[in-house]
């Protein structure tokens, strides 16, 4: 006799998949009629899930995927109700499984269970059938005035780490009051989960690891892959954030404590582009670091080794995108995140023929950079081929923008690509990119070798090419100096300057700086964001060009239309998407960017725009298409508003 357990675990009854480390199959059974209970304490390898239809035998599936008729108990201790765990988010209406009725854990397990637990927003009734009284106090208070309390609190810390933690503590506690706190308080919150904040928590994440939050696979766990993906709790992952931790913004090596990275723009995932956070999967890969202060560190909990190169990082590298594929299919979303360039362009040319992979630096950094010029230049004036181009740090940032520049000025003017590039101008730390350079130059940087006499500085780069839009993507502070931003405001009535590195000690100049320099003429736009700044009587409100306007739309589009693959086009596409949310009234107050307050409505159209590309390649497997993709993008987004357990 198999026994209900009281704290048994509530899965995930999502058409397949399971929250539990065992897989089984739950496929048009009648809605209202099946009942899924799991047995045995949470996570327990040996628990099997029953499935009683219509009051038919129950059934028990066990984790090697055979079932048979149980004998068993047919009440569960408690049922509830709960959207989040049967809503597939790329599922279709009609394969929407509304009814489930599920098992939830209970008691004491439950306040302990982020995913379900809803504190003293815990009902009457709810306290009753799940074994809560005595547990929580005896007030019961709302979601919204949890909110507000919750704020509260963070606002009561000056330091910005302590409001990290604050924040990391609370997803850890009740994951759903997490995503309204971050969705309802977005512009506040963003630079606390994210830069610049992150990059100091990745600085610190030796002191402040307390509970795991994403995957750690270090060279130990070689040959071990697919067995490590399986001991995450969740099945059903459709996006995976990974780094390699070599380059974490413009900090450099962080090593295994660049997992801050993954953790943040999986959260933004979910709070931007309405992912479950269920189905997001952050990830470390672990090969050592050649940070010297870190190997050093006795609270640094990475190898204490230093980086593996060559054939050996291939082949972990390679066995872990093998087992992502074997355990979750080809239409999981890889997100290559702040890996160094050695490795990051190899990765993307070998990945991305065969997985569903994007890199956030090279491409989703360029599609909203496209954005914003697309944006400036309505209150610049001129079209892109107009434009001369130049920027400081040629890496992935900065020679994947310049290359969706070139590739949307050849589409706009039928002009060949190589011809398009010319408008583009490279500096690197050795100084202007030119021809006589070629031979000594990494493979993403040849393009850009044009004829041009060697330039050392870079404010001589500017009087002698003359650029209309000055971007930095070179990590390195302040190098956007006075002289700079005065040469670009002498040559320019309306300069365009993009300071693009992150966090905000890395910003080649402030806003503050661009602004004044400039005479308050500059079109200003940072990675990391900067408060508005007032100059001779008027406010300018900077924008900020990150990464994060674009990839959990693009994210969304993608596995809402069960893409296979990533396409430049689909970069576009979300770049286009981007620039026409800007309204009329974001331009009279000089942004070029909506605010990100409206970014849930904003990734759904980038989502619909990424999907309908999708289609339009044939490279989407979700059929039929919907009919009206940004109201099926918006349909299918987490909401993390408290369910009801009945
Ligand atoms: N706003 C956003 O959304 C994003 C911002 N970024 C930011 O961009 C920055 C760069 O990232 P990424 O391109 O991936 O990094 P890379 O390491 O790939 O590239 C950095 C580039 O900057 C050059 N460089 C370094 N120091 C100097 C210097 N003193 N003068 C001129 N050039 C210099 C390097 O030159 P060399 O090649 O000679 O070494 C290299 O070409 C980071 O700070 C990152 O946070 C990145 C992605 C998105
Ligand atoms: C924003 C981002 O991806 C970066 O700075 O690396
Ligand atoms: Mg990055």
């Amino acid at each position: 006799m198999i026994s209900l357990h009281r704290s048994c675990f509530l899965n995930n009854t999502g058409i397949s998949g399971s929250s539990s480390p065992f897989s089984y199959k739950l496929k048009k059974l009648p809605p209202a009629s099946v009942k899924v209970t799991a047995l045995g304490p949470n996570r327990d390898r040996n628990s099997s899930v029953l499935i009683e239809n219509n009051n038919n035998p129950l059934k028990e599936i066990k984790e090697d995927g055979t079932s048979s008729v149980a004998d068993v108990d047919p009440n569960p201790t408690v049922t509830g109700e709960d959207r989040d765990l049967y809503y597939d988010a790329a599922a279709t209406d009609d394969q929407l499984v509304t009814p489930w009725s599920l098992s939830v854990a209970s008691g004491y397990s439950l306040l302990r269970d982020p995913h379900h637990n809803k504190g003293l927003a815990f009902n009457e009734k709810e306290r009753d059938s799940y074994y809560l009284r005595g547990l929580l106090p005896p007030t019961v208070i709302s979601q919204e005035l949890q909110v507000k309390k919750m704020m509260y609190s963070i606002r009561q810390y000056q330091v910005p780490l302590q409001k990290y933690m604050a924040m990391m503590d609370l997803q850890e506690l009740n994951e759903r009051l997490f995503y309204k706190l971050l969705i309802d308080n977005v512009e506040e919150l963003l630079p606390v989960v994210y830069t610049p904040t992150v990059g100091e928590a990745c600085q610190k994440y030796g002191s402040i690891f307390r509970r795991p939050q994403g995957l750690f696979i270090s060279l130990k766990e070689k040959g071990k892959i697919h067995e490590v993906l399986r001991n995450w709790p969740q099945r059903d992952i459709q996006v995976i954030v990974v780094t390699d931790g070599e380059r974490i913004l413009g900090l450099g090596d962080l090593g295994c404590q660049g997992m801050g990275i993954p953790i943040g723009k999986l959260s933004l995932y979910t709070a931007l582009g309405g992912v479950r956070p269920s189905a997001c999967l952050p990830v470390t890969i672990d090969v050592g670091t050649n940070n010297e202060q870190l190997l050093n560190d006795e609270f640094y909990i990475g190898l204490r080794r230093r980086r593996a190169t060559g054939q050996e990082y291939a082949e972990l590298m390679h066995e872990f995108m093998s087992a992502v594929k074997q355990n979750y299919g080809e239409k999981v979303l890889i997100q290559f995140e702040d890996f160094a360039n050695h490795n990051a362009f190899d990765l993307l040319a070998k990945y991305g023929t065969t997985h569903l992979v994007f890199n956030d630096d090279i491409q989703g950094t360029a599609s909203v950079v496209l954005a914003g010029l697309v944006a400036a230049l309505k209150v610049v004036g001129g079209t892109l081929a107009d434009h001369r181009f130049l920027f400081l740090g040629a890496g992935e940032a900065g020679t994947g923008i310049a290359e969706l520049i070139a590739l949307e000025i050849s589409k706009q003017t039928n002009m060949p690509l190589e011809e398009a590039r010319k408008k583009i101008s490279l500096v690197d730390s050795k100084g202007l990119i030119v021809k006589s350079r070629i031979d000594s130059l990494q493979h993403f940087k040849k393009p850009w070798a044009h004829d041009h006499e060697p330039i050392k500085k870079l404010v001589d780069a500017v009087n002698g090419i003359k650029p209309t839009v000055l971007i930095g993507t070179s990590g390195v502070g302040r190098t956007f100096t006075k002289e700079v931003v005065e040469a670009m405001a002498a040559l320019n009535e309306k300069p365009i300057i993009f300071s693009l590195s992150n966090p905000t000690s890395q910003s080649e100049c402030t806003a503050e700086e661009a602004y004044t320099w400039s005479e308050g003429r500059a079109i200003f736009a940072s990675g990391s964001p900067f408060d508005p700044v007032e100059y001779k009587g008027r406010v300018f409100v900077p924008g900020q060009a990150n990464n994060a306007y674009i990839f959990p739309g693009l994210g969304l589009g993608l596995i809402m239309s069960g893409a296979i693959r990533v396409h430049d086009d689909m970069l576009l596409a979300a770049s286009e998407a981007l620039a026409a949310q800007v309204t009329q009234e974001n331009f009279d107050k000089g942004l070029i960017y909506p605010p990100f307050r409206n970014i849930r409505k904003i990734s759904a159209h980038i989502a619909a725009s990424v999907a309908a590309k999708a289609y339009e390649l044939g490279l989407a497997t979700r059929q039929p298409q919907p009919k009206d993709l940004v109201k099926y993008a918006e349909h299918c987004m987490y909401n993390p508003a408290y369910q009801s357990y009945r």
